[in-house]
């Protein structure tokens, strides 16, 4: 990893319906990110936050906050748009982009960001697809549509802040999922998106299943981004997250398959996500971020 890294802070938590995970980034800095980069080698700066407008305190004379099938959706517009031009800037002046969340609607900024004017890969780390449209959606939480807003699913057709230009369905994996409502799984099976689920971890070991997936991303021209939602991990690991469930992966497979992004040079720009430091003990799910963010860019154990 030659290239340097610019932090960028995405406290939102719209996407997740107000619980505490806009607090994610600065748990994360805490965390002890840019020593734990410095450590690997990795040159980084931090460009603090994306403003983040707190509901509590907007100017009274604007708009009431949207409700209706997502919630939020404006609020979490203005934030994405914003974040998006701050990952273009960074991959303008040569850098890797590393977006602090925030919930995962924060994916729907950097992954239009950067996949402008590029065609990129994308690979999602999660127990969730994601792939839920304001008419789908059982809870109308944003986080729950990040990756149907990237690809133009449904609802999200001609959504241009939320559709990423150059990303394509078939450059897209998800790795890990064993948490899907109906529709999604309907959406999911109709796509061209690769997905692979915790049965097939179970099955041909994380190794093959992440090879797999890295090769589907790779076949993009211009790099990949990696969307790490950390309810990825099994929350015995990374118990503080919004909506944990059993069965995830470990440690020590969160790490390898970390590594293993690192090892194609392809990495173009990256996201750890849904960090709740209401939730964690003792600050430990970002003290784990930290750690996968600099296996991803590149540390190395020997
Ligand atoms: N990024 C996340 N944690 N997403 C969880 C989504 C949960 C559920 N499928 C929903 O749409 O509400
Ligand atoms: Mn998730
Ligand atoms: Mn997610």
């Amino acid at each position: 990893m030659t290239r340097p890294v610019r932090i960028i802070g995405a406290p939102t938590d719209y996407g997740a319906n107000r619980r505490g995970v806009d607090m994610g980034p600065s748990a994360i800095r805490y965390g002890g990110l840019a020593d734990e980069l410095a450590a690997a080698g990795v040159s980084v700066s931090d460009d603090g936050d994306v403003a983040a407008p707190r509901a509590e305190v907007r100017d009274p004379e604007a708009e009431a906050p949207s409700e209706g099938d997502a919630k939020f959706l404006r609020e979490t517009r203005e934030v994405v748009t914003a974040l998006s031009d701050r990952v273009t800037d960074a991959l303008d002046a040569g850098e890797t982009p590393l977006v602090l969340g925030g919930d995962h609607s924060v994916a729907i900024g950097s992954v239009t960001g950067s996949a402008r004017d590029a065609d990129i890969g994308l690979v999602w780390f999660d127990a969730h697809g994601d792939f839920n449209t304001p008419s789908t959606s059982p809870s109308g939480n944003v986080h729950g549509m990040p990756l149907a807003a990237l690809l133009g699913v449904g609802d999200f057709a001609d959504t241009p802040w939320a559709n990423a230009d150059g990303l394509r369905e078939e450059h897209v994996a998800i790795v890990g999922l064993r948490d899907l409502d109906p529709t999604e799984r309907e959406a999911i099976n109709d796509s061209d998106v690769t997905a692979y689920t915790m049965s097939d971890i179970d099955e041909r070991g994380i190794d093959a299943v992440v090879d797999d997936a890295l090769d589907v991303a790779c076949s993009a021209p211009d790099g990949i981004h990696v969307s790490l939602d950390l309810d990825w991990l099994d929350p015995r690991e990374a118990p503080g997250v919004g909506t944990p469930v059993r069965g995830g992966v470990t440690y020590r497979e969160a790490h390898f398959a970390l590594e293993r992004v690192a090892a194609t040079d392809a990495l173009r720009s990256m996201e750890v996500v849904e960090v709740n430091p209401i939730l964690d003990e003792h600050n430990e799910t970002a003290a784990l971020a930290t750690e996968l963010a600099a296996s991803g860019l590149g540390k190395r154990i020997l």
